[in-house]
């Protein structure tokens, strides 16, 4: 795909857009958000992120006709069993909330000490030319993590105040904009898709 090329991203998440607008800008790519195509909120009905973002990303493509990339991506967290991986988004019900999501998770773990508190984010990136392509990009990366006892800084989106980042010494939501692109699931993702256009 050439640079100049339209591309629309599946997603309504203000927090993911934020962060696709400043990865692709530098890179000359043209985005557009699914609500400029009033692309509806698709129902998350897979079983793994890879469906999921499948599931977004042909919706946007077959409404807006343009190349779509959807990213479906989540917390998982060791000492739960990978919950709540892909319904990280619903964890505390609908409708959605960053705010129940974190207090429930911060519950759950209430008595697992520091040191058992292991967890990953994961972010499935697919990218597809159209809405019937039947060879999409693909590319699946986790970003690895634990989960503090208490929230720490205001940056960021969903779970970063509660994801703390050994390399960093700091939270997510800590980091600032560019740190946490250069660092994070998506940032890195997104980076071995636009390789692989190359
Ligand atoms: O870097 C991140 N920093 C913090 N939290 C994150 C991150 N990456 C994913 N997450 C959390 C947010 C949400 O609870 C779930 C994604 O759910 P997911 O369905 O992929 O996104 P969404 O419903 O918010 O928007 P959309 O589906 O329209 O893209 O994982
Ligand atoms: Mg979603």
């Amino acid at each position: 795909m050439n640079e100049t090329q339209p591309l629309v991203l599946a997603s309504g998440n203000a927090g993911k857009l934020r962060e696709f607008a400043e990865l692709l800008a530098p890179l000359g790519y043209t985005v557009h958000p699914q609500a400029d195509f009033d692309v509806p909120e698709v129902e998350e009905t897979g079983l793994t992120f890879v469906e999921n973002a499948l599931l977004k990303a042909r919706e946007a493509a077959r409404i807006s006709g343009l190349p779509a990339l959807a990213d479906d991506s989540g917390l998982a967290v060791e000492a739960l069993q990978g919950a709540p991986g892909i319904y990280s988004a619903r964890y505390a019900g609908e409708p959605k909330s960053d705010e129940a999501n974190n207090r429930k998770l911060l519950e759950a773990l209430a008595d697992v000490p520091e040191g058992q508190r292991s967890a990953r984010y994961w972010c499935v990136l697919v990218l597809l030319r159209h809405a019937e392509d039947p060879v999409p990009e693909i590319v699946q990366m986790s970003w690895e993590g634990e989960i503090l006892a208490h929230p720490r800084g205001a940056g960021g989106f969903g779970y970063d105040p509660l994801f703390w980042v050994p390399e960093s010494g700091l939270s997510a939501a800590e980091l600032s904009a560019e740190e946490k692109n250069r660092l994070s699931h998506r940032g890195r993702a997104l980076r071995q898709l636009v390789e692989r256009l190359r």
